[in-house]
């Protein structure tokens, strides 16, 4: 059996202020570095002990790695950068409120943009504030690699490489492996895991700071579909506040 523990990172100031993030790089919250914190307490106390972490390039990835990390205990864990783990790139909508982009497109286009599979917002304008051609961690990418926008099919064909050529042997060692990354990278990471329908796939929240276990077979399928979160009842509670962002204003976000 293999181990793999998805986290994605603490609340983020703008998860906090309810505005479409992506590749835009926000630090943690207060609350999101105690999430990150007692993710690693709660990992300690089930034993789980990662030998191998991934993350994005994004601070609040790299930052909640570390902090569950080291409350873990295992501060001395490499860990592995890589911008296949990014955020899904949310194009135009980075940097808009959540409740404005509902009201100002109806709840289904609000709905297809978050969470369908093959749905990608408008592309940010080259040049913009999203637009992170002259940011130094994608310097030696190729330009065509960069995305202006991505649906959730976008992601997963970005992300699926890097699973194959450096999660997956790390799993086949014996490690486990803790994967911190973000809502939408986790969600088509876990729709390959465990083979979501669309319809599926369109009701999967994932929650800010909550370590979610796979158990995997020899064949990388999980015993447990859905994997389980280490604290279920907060989860539950994460996701459902997840599900609820844009029906909520502006500030009221935890
Ligand atoms: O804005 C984003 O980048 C993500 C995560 O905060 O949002 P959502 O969960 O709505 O896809």
């Amino acid at each position: 059996m293999r181990t793999l523990i998805l986290l994605r990172h603490g609340e983020s100031a703008w998860n906090s202020k309810n505005l479409f993030t992506g590749w835009i790089d926000v630090d943690l919250t207060p609350r999101g570095e105690e999430q990150a914190r007692d993710s690693g307490t709660l990992l300690r106390s089930a034993g789980l002990l990662p030998r191998s972490v991934h993350t994005s390039v994004l601070t609040r990835a790299v930052r909640t790695a570390r902090l569950a990390m080291t409350a873990a205990g295992l501060a001395h864990t490499p860990v592995a950068r890589h911008w296949r783990l990014n955020e899904r790139h949310y194009g135009a909508l980075q940097g808009r409120e959540k409740s404005e982009i509902l009201r100002e497109f109806g709840e289904e286009r609000f709905r297809q943009w978050r969470r369908s599979y093959d749905a990608a917002p408008p592309p940010a304008p080259e040049g913009g504030t999203a637009d992170v051609a002259h940011d130094p961690r994608y310097a030696d990418l190729p330009r065509e690699l960069l995305p202006r926008t991505e649906s959730l099919a976008d992601v997963t064909a970005r992300l699926l490489p890097y699973w194959h050529e450096a999660v997956v042997p790390d799993l086949r060692a014996g490690r486990t492996v803790l994967v911190v990354a973000h809502s939408n990278s986790l969600r088509a990471l876990v729709a390959h895991l465990d083979r979501l329908s669309r319809d599926e796939l369109l009701e999967l929240n994932i929650p800010t700071g909550m370590p979610l276990r796979y158990d995997l077979d020899e064949e990388l399928a999980p015993l447990v579909r859905g994997g389980r979160y280490l604290d279920p009842r907060a989860a539950a509670e994460g996701a459902a506040e997840v599900a609820d962002q844009g029906r909520r204003r502006l500030g009221t976000t935890r």
